[in-house]
């Protein structure tokens, strides 16, 4: 969670003031600060690249927006790419195929084609997504995802890595996926898996490592040398006050150079999504209605869980401030509702926060990682702005959808209009 400025009492972004960007642009609006962006990518990349060969592959499920894509691209950032979309998505923004993985799950043969014909290197998650590429090639760049059966996030549904979920080869078949691979023609290039999101503890992620380490040196006593180890995403952030960032350098440090001592492997390949955008943006909403209940004061909202769904989701902390009132002591105590016609649409549950009145700008901190990417027509209400500051300046990254474009797919049979 970061410090923003205070100036004249309202909370400046980019240094932007939040209520300038509403007055401007509306709300609600997604508002990324460049420098974070750029900042966060570095962080993560000096940690790692400082002790061994490093490739960030970016996982652009978080956020994809292309302005995002291409402040990545100018980094020097790679991609975690999970559908055809997001591939086309990190190719329009400049990505070439190579700095591009795709890891599917349940992944079609009309999709495995298109991927395919991109060029981007495979990373397969099952004996059939094998079998079936075989199928359309075999002079195609893989690797293999494993389910190291070590789990890690901040809720139940993320969490990826646990014995039995939907993802990777099981642990137990993993060697055989290799040599079927071989058998096939393929050269496999790495070993991938990745945890779950948004886990606070560096063991966990070396568990992984030992899990991946005990595999690839198996691989290795039959001839099948690995370039890269990838472990995925997941690191997470601190999204309340009191908590603390991970120890990045700790989990830099015990992975790498259990890797360099133990196998031949040359490259670590790392995933994050969430740790390099979470807190790059914040949501600005407006203050539209005040409600006392018997039981509590509701600030309404113009953003509800069909503009930023994690806390109806996960019931996930979202630290929010009142961005005209910055600087002023809290007051009350508020639970923020949004417009969604269901019980469950509460932004932020019983904050201490200044006294708030309609017209107030609320802003909504870490909105950047599965925020935008996450949001939806529920309700028929359309897609908010998205927009970009750095030094002062604002640009708009992405237009609102307007009412009529909420149409647009929808047909009525001519039978029905008789
Ligand atoms: C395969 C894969 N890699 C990377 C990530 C990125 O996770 P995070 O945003 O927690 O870093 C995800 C999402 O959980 C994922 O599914
Ligand atoms: N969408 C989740 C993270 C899942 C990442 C995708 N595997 C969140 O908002 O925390």
């Amino acid at each position: 969670m970061r410090n923003f400025e205070c100036v004249d009492n309202e909370l400046v972004i980019g240094g932007v003031k939040a209520t300038e960007i509403v007055k401007r642009y509306g709300s609600p609006v997604y508002v990324t600060d460049e420098n974070a962006v750029r900042n966060n990518y570095h962080r993560i990349y000096q940690a790692f690249s400082k002790r061994m060969p490093t490739r960030i592959n970016y996982a652009c499920k978080s956020n994809t927006n292309l302005a995002v894509l291409r402040i990545l691209e100018q980094e020097g950032s790679c991609i975690d790419a999970v559908s055809i979309g997001e591939i086309e998505a990190c190719l329009r923004s400049g990505f070439s195929p190579d700095r591009i993985l795709y890891t599917g799950v349940n992944v079609s043969n009309a999709e495995l084609k298109a991927v395919v014909s991109k060029g981007v290197p495979i990373n397969i998650d099952s004996f059939s997504e094998l079998e079936r590429l075989s199928k359309i090639t075999t002079n195609h760049t893989i690797s293999f995802r494993v389910n190291p059966e070590v789990g890690s996030g901040h809720h139940d549904k993320v969490i990826t890595g646990k014995r039995s979920t939907k993802f990777g080869i099981p642990k137990h078949q993993i060697i055989d996926a290799y040599k079927r691979a071989v058998e096939l023609g393929f050269k496999p290039s790495g070993i991938h898996a990745h945890i779950g999101s948004g886990g606070q503890k560096v063991e966990p992620f070396i568990e992984l490592i030992d899990e991946l380490i005990k595999i690839v040196q198996e691989l290795e006593t039959i001839g099948i040398d690995l370039r890269f180890i990838d472990i995925g995403g997941g690191i997470g952030i601190p999204y309340r006050l009191d908590e603390v960032e991970m120890d990045l350098d700790k989990m830099a440090e015990e992975i790498t150079s259990r890797i360099k001592s133990k196998t031949k492997v040359k490259e670590i390949i790392i995933e994050p999504g969430r740790y390099i955008i979470a807190d790059s943006t914040i949501l600005l909403a407006t203050v539209v209605d005040i409600k006392e209940t018997p039981d509590k004061m509701y600030a309404g909202i113009d953003a509800g869980f069909n503009t930023l769904i994690r806390p109806a989701m996960y019931d996930s902390y979202h630290h929010v401030a009142v961005a005209n009132k910055f600087g002023d002591k809290a007051e009350e105590t508020y639970s923020l509702g949004g417009p969604i016609c269901e019980t469950g649409d509460v932004m932020a549950k019983d904050r201490e926060l200044p006294k708030v009145e309609e017209g107030d700008i609320i802003a909504v901190y870490d909105a950047g990682a599965y925020g935008f990417t996450m949001a939806s027509n529920y309700n028929m209400r359309p897609l908010p702005r998205e927009v970009l500051v750095k030094d002062g300046e604002v640009t708009l990254i992405r237009e609102s959808e307007t009412i009529e474009e909420l149409f647009r797919h929808q047909r009525i049979p001519s039978r029905l209009m008789l």
